[in-house]
């Protein structure tokens, strides 16, 4: 597995003045397992919009397997295989853990999204949900509606709302944000077991939390490319400490 599953050429997010993000070029391999971390307002969220088309680049260009992809609505890009996380605020509250799979299921499939009537799946799609419910630690809880899940739970139901359309590359947008120290871990562990031919682009604000779930980082800061190499590289590198260090101390 070593074809690019996704390309970045001189990717650039003006807004006004401000390039949010200025001239970031990255290669991720079929199979790799991404991070790309940043203090506060370094671009990561900004370069995961223009990743999944929520905000087309202002210059630059994206690849996808080998297709461009950098005008093209997210719709498209999930059909073509890309698949990204949702936020809590796109789940039904008062819906079960099912019936919000079958939504992103029929959202990012070719079926037309109803809310109209019961769903019915075939047994491929039926499938599809439990399995992707195993692999987000839902198995047990598909009868259980959204609002009695607990904040982890949520979380876990948003990754596996993007896993169900059986991605090859899942960009996962700061998975662990908010979560106790006991369901990080639960988080860490589920993207740990994800299968390993699945390309990964996760964004996150903690450094410690990825650098034992990847295999390699890239670092931004200021929108710009501070450092790209191997976790362990990461965490030795100088200007990377610097920063996180020097938000720490602007932080106290
Ligand atoms: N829609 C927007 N309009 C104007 N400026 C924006 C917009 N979105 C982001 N920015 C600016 O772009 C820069 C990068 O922001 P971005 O949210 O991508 O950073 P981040 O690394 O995701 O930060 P955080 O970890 O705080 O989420 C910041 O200076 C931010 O204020």
């Amino acid at each position: 597995m070593s074809e690019p599953a996704l390309v970045l050429n001189k990717i650039v997010v003006a807004f006004g003045a401000l390039k949010a993000v200025d001239d970031i070029s990255l290669t991720v391999k079929g199979g790799e397992r991404r991070a790309v971390i940043g203090p506060n307002g370094a671009g990561k969220t900004t370069l995961f919009n223009a990743i999944t088309g929520v905000r087309p680049p202002t210059s630059g260009r994206i690849t996808f397997e080998g297709k461009e992809v950098t005008g093209k609505p997210a719709q498209i890009r999930a059909r073509m295989g890309m698949s990204r996380t949702f936020q809590i605020t796109n789940l039904f509250p008062t819906m079960t853990v099912d019936e919000n799979m079958q939504l992103a299921l029929r959202g990012t499939g070719r079926g037309k999204f109803s809310m109209l009537g019961s769903i019915r799946l075939t047994s491929e799609e039926h499938d599809r949900v439990s399995s992707a419910l195993q692999m987000s630690r839902l198995g047990e809880r598909g009868a259980v509606a959204v609002n009695e899940l607990s904040y982890g739970e949520q979380r876990q139901l948003e990754m596996a709302m993007a896993l169900v359309s059986n991605p090859r590359l899942l960009l996962l947008d700061e998975p662990a944000a908010g979560l106790s120290p006991a369901e990080r871990h639960m988080v860490a562990d589920i993207i740990r077991s994800l299968p390993h031919d699945l390309t990964m682009v996760l964004i996150e604000h903690d450094m410690e939390l990825v650098l034992n779930l990847v295999d390699k980082v890239t670092c931004l800061n200021n929108g710009q490319m501070l450092a790209e190499g191997s976790p362990e590289d990461i965490s030795n590198n100088q200007l990377v400490q610097d920063v996180y260090l020097g938000k720490a101390r602007a932080d106290a």
